[in-house]
């Protein structure tokens, strides 16, 4: 019996899939698979088993970590887009887990690194067989990016209506000017129509630094004024999102810095040692919450200060807005659902290339 090897699909090639249609598709597709009652319901539907994800630290170094991420996601359809148009209209099945470490210091090693690197394993849902290892680095960054475009659309725009996420201009504020930070500044410049883009980070240079890149990205015809700003506070009071993604311990943003009496929203991506210390108390009691997934909140959000409103994926499938003055927060985690899907969606692509060419 002949057992075929994996296909590996190196960074190079997964980097040519990743479009915002693509992985915004395969995002929603796998925040709506993971909650509960839809799947109960509506037995027909998409669902996922997620198990927890599993943390080994790398010796007692709390800043050196290696997360297991495993995840089937069932009966589910990624809508048309001309990056998957193969299985268009089928329902179908993945069997996936990342492997991913974030090791904090790593910016600061000459040369430097980045934090986060990660692989996805792909199997064969029929045999067990794993068929495809994925570099998953910039994977993580972009469905990272994708949730809280995900999260601005439905927990922000669709407070003012279906069309606003099409016409509102918006001020979105970037704390945390690293690999996140980058791609959440991209992603909400290819997303949305950003009206000014103000970036704070800890080390101003780097700030500085991608001001310049996407300045030039951009280019002069964009409509987006970029302002590197010398505190959090300064780069939040005019926001109406902020996304922040730090490894900060301490809080970053208090209730005093943001707009007062106007609806606000935050996707809080990054982690200390806890996934919300970043971001203030006192911005957590007057918030909505939205989390990705309620089994990962029950694990990973030990001592979290105020209920959770709902899972983001319930908002997507019910309409259940918040108010148009609300904060609203996306306490994103990150979810292996997330991961299968966008690998996925990127395999399917990758194939479907293949047979084209
Ligand atoms: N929710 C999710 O799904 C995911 C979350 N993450 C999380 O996002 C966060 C950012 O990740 P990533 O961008 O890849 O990491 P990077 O190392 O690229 O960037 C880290 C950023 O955090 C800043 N920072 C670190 N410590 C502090 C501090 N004490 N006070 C203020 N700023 C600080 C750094 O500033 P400086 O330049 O000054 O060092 C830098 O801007 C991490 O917490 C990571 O775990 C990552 C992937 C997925
Ligand atoms: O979901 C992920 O991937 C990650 N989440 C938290 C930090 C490390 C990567």
């Amino acid at each position: 019996m002949s057992t075929k090897p994996p296909v590996y699909y190196n960074a190079d090639a997964v980097r040519r899939f990743l479009t915002w249609p693509l992985v915004n598709n395969a995002v929603e597709t796998a925040l709506t698979a993971v909650v509960k009652h839809h799947c109960q319901e509506l037995p027909a539907q998409s669902f996922a088993i997620q198990p927890k994800r599993s943390f080994t630290a790398c010796g007692d170094h709390s800043g050196k970590v290696l997360l297991t991420m495993p995840a089937f996601v069932g009966n589910y359809r990624l809508q048309a887009s001309p990056e998957c148009s193969r299985e268009l209209g089928n329902h179908r099945s993945t069997l996936a887990c990342k492997l991913v470490t974030s090791f904090r210091d790593n910016p600061e090693r000459n040369p430097p690194l980045p934090s986060i690197h990660a692989h996805v394993l792909l199997f064969d849902n029929q045999t067990g067989q794993l068929a495809a290892i994925m570099e998953g680095t910039d994977l993580t960054t972009w469905r990272t990016a994708s949730a809280s475009v995900v999260a601005t659309k439905h927990l922000y725009f669709r407070r003012f209506g279906v069309q606003a996420e099409k016409e509102m201009p918006i001020n979105v504020a970037i704390v945390g000017c690293g690999v996140q930070g980058q791609i959440h500044a991209a992603a909400f410049c290819a997303n949305f129509r950003v009206r000014k883009l103000n970036l704070y980070n800890r080390t101003e240079a780097k700030a500085q630094e991608m001001a310049e890149q996407l300045q030039r990205e951009l280019g002069t015809e964009s409509g987006t004024q970029i302002l590197v700003c010398r505190s959090a506070n300064e780069a939040c009071q005019d926001a109406d999102v902020i996304c922040i993604a730090t490894y900060s311990k301490e809080p970053l943003i208090n209730i005093k810095d943001l707009k007062s009496k106007q609806g606000v929203h935050i996707n809080a991506v990054g982690a200390g040692v806890v996934h919300f210390s970043e971001v203030s108390p006192d911005i957590y009691h007057q918030a909505k919450v939205y989390v990705d997934c309620y089994a990962n909140a029950e694990a990973e959000l030990k001592g979290f200060p105020v209920p959770i409103s709902a899972e983001l994926g319930a908002i997507l499938l019910e309409g259940n807005y918040p108010n148009e003055t609300d904060i609203s927060v996306f306490q994103s985690m990150g979810m292996a659902s997330e991961d299968a899907c966008v690998a996925q969606a990127v395999h399917d692509a990758i194939v479907s290339s293949a047979d084209d060419s």
